[in-house]
């Protein structure tokens, strides 16, 4: 049973044996995947003092431009995992293609591939306002001794073997499951240490927050535009509060706390919504759904899409079960 406090470190190695693959090698990831989120957080805390505010100059994929701290956090991650000899494939919302990590004995021995948002959030990094990082890490498919290729990568949601999320907000928070719960560590900057502080999350039934860019409203499909209105009717325990941090690991990590839902629909405007499936939804889905949550594209779980490309977007409604479902009423409706 999770202790209070305990330290990240000793929390993983006690649930070593829980992991049906252990073998010691996810727990390193994960240790490598705390270790890079320090570096990065020591970076967001004086972000102000140090050039890392503002645009890098470069565009990404998906034609967004890069944020120079959206630079750095990749670097950071990328490295890390390579120097740990984990991972023998990355994916990264700022890199085209994914990498291949052949190893230092360049003998593609290693056994998972990781997925990531390195800076989650971007729009708010010159701000000041909470961001974060997303992961998801898969067991390869194709065989050892051989380099990765896309089918590594492109696996539904339901394979992932761990996944996670770091918050840079008023403090630095990183939570993870690997199929076992999910379990809240918070960082204590003075020593460098994660303690456990939010053992079991569980995610409430239902809540009275709801989280959409109201902006685009206009362009929004009618069942969208229908549950928005059901959440504004003064009636039972609604109408709902509206809150939107415009970060989505912020968004979903409140509405976790507190009970919520939070909608990325598709529009008249991105016929498939804004957010990835691969390195945001799929590894949010399996923490929410870990915790008790419900994570769909408005119709179908999201873990049980199956992917086609590695920066490809889907709707995305994800938070209390209750909730989704209702919306999910709403959407079927029209
Ligand atoms: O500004 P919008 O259109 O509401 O989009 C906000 C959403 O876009 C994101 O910033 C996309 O993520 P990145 O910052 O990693 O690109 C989400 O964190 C957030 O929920
Ligand atoms: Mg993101
Ligand atoms: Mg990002």
């Amino acid at each position: 049973m999770a202790k209070k406090n305990q330290t990240l470190g000793e929390f993983i190695i006690e649930n070593q044996e829980a992991f049906q693959y252990s073998s010691g090698e996810l727990s390193r990831l994960i240790n490598s995947i705390r270790l890079a989120a320090k570096v990065v957080n020591h970076e967001v805390n004086k972000a102000g003092l140090v050039d890392i505010l503002g645009a890098a100059g470069e565009t990404n994929i998906q034609g967004e431009d890069q944020q120079k701290l959206d630079v750095y956090a990749n670097e950071k991650f990328i490295q890390t995992l390579t120097n740990r000899e984990i991972v023998c494939g990355i994916a990264s919302e700022e890199n085209d293609d994914f990498i291949t990590i052949c190893g230092q004995k360049e003998d593609h021995n290693n056994k998972y591939v990781v997925l990531m948002d390195p800076l989650d959030g971007s729009s708010n990094i010159d701000v000041n306002v909470s961001v974060g990082t997303i992961f998801s890490v898969y067991r390869r498919v194709t065989p050892l001794g051989t380099p990765v290729t896309i089918d590594d990568f492109l696996q539904p949601g339901s394979e992932q073997v761990a996944a996670g999320y770091i918050v840079y907000g008023t403090s630095t928070m990183l939570v993870y499951t690997t199929g076992h719960g999910v379990n809240g560590f918070t960082l204590n900057p003075a020593i460098g240490t994660y303690y456990l502080s939010h053992p079991d999350m569980k995610f409430p039934e239902d809540g009275n927050i709801y989280s959409i860019n109201e902006g685009n409203y206009a362009h929004f499909p009618q069942g969208v535009k229908d549950y928005i209105k059901y959440c504004q009717t003064e009636e039972d325990n609604r109408p709902y509060t509206s809150r939107y941090i415009g970060s989505l690991v912020s968004d979903i990590h409140r509405n976790m706390i507190k009970g919520g839902i939070y909608i990325y629909p598709k529009s008249s405007k991105s016929s498939n919504g804004k957010l990835r499936l691969l390195y945001e939804c799929n590894p949010m889905a399996f923490i929410v759904e870990q915790a008790g949550g419900k994570a769909s594209d408005g119709h179908q779980r999201i873990m049980d899409l199956k992917p086609t490309e590695l920066h490809q977007r889907v709707p995305f409604f994800c938070g209390s079960k209750n909730m989704v479902e209702k919306a999910e009423e709403f959407m079927k409706k029209k």
